[in-house]
């Protein structure tokens, strides 16, 4: 059963997302945003090495194997895993909407047990928009792109600026990643100009 709280309900003055017309074509890899990101980073050995793909209108599609590394029970997937993959998929919708937002609020629904080597088959889509609030939603399945809901989620995403990275991250990480080419781009699908 899923219940949704109130603070995820789009007020009455939102609007629908638009994608913008620079964002990723239907069918493209995103590739990681930041190559430590533990959630599509390829520099994070236990990382979940997501793999996002633009969809068309505001939606992503993503996958993500299970690894032993990712255990909370024997054999089954973390449940904090799984919420990061939700988080991962949900996060790589805005650029989509060529913008640089953070997770506000994620809830989950952890629906079915998620063994293992299973491959989590992940798809996410922005709902509505109000101000800086971006309203989306997120399912993972198993079995198959088509197969059983294993884990849900709803989340309120806050638009920010560069300079939430610049004041709050790790000054030898920010100087870093200013300073590769590679990275730079990669900020760019973000509308990041650092
Ligand atoms: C040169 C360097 C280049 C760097 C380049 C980097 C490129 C990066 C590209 C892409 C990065 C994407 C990374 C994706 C990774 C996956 C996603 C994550 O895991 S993100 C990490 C987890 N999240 C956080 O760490 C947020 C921590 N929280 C905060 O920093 C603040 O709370 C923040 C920014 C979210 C909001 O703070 P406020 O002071 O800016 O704004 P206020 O006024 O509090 O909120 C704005 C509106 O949102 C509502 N709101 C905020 N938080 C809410 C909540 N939890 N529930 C409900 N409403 C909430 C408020 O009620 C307000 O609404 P009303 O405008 O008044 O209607």
């Amino acid at each position: 059963m899923s219940a949704t709280s109130s603070a995820l309900r789009p007020p009455a003055d939102a609007v629908a997302p638009v994608r913008h017309p620079d964002a990723p074509a239907p069918g493209e890899l995103l590739g990681a945003h930041y190559d430590q990101c533990f959630g599509c980073g390829d520099g994070q050995p236990h990382g979940l090495r997501l793999a996002a793909r633009a969809g068309d209108g505001v939606r992503m599609t993503a996958e993500f194997t299970v690894q032993p590394a990712h255990q909370g029970a024997p054999g089954l997937a973390h449940g904090g895993v799984l919420a990061s993959a939700l988080d991962e998929t949900l996060g790589s919708l805005n650029s989509l909407l060529r913008t640089i937002a953070v997770t506000g609020r994620l809830e989950t629904d952890f629906v079915r047990p998620v063994p293992v080597g299973t491959v989590l088959y992940l798809e996410a889509e922005v709902t509505a928009v109000a101000g800086r609030k971006i309203y989306s939603s997120a399912t993972g399945r198993i079995g198959g792109p088509d197969g059983t809901v294993a884990v849900r989620a709803d989340a309120l995403f806050i638009k920010v600026g560069v300079d939430h990275f610049v004041g709050n991250g790790c000054q030898e990480e920010i100087r870093a990643t200013m300073n590769d080419p590679d990275q730079v781009r990669r900020a760019r699908a973000f509308e990041v100009n650092p």
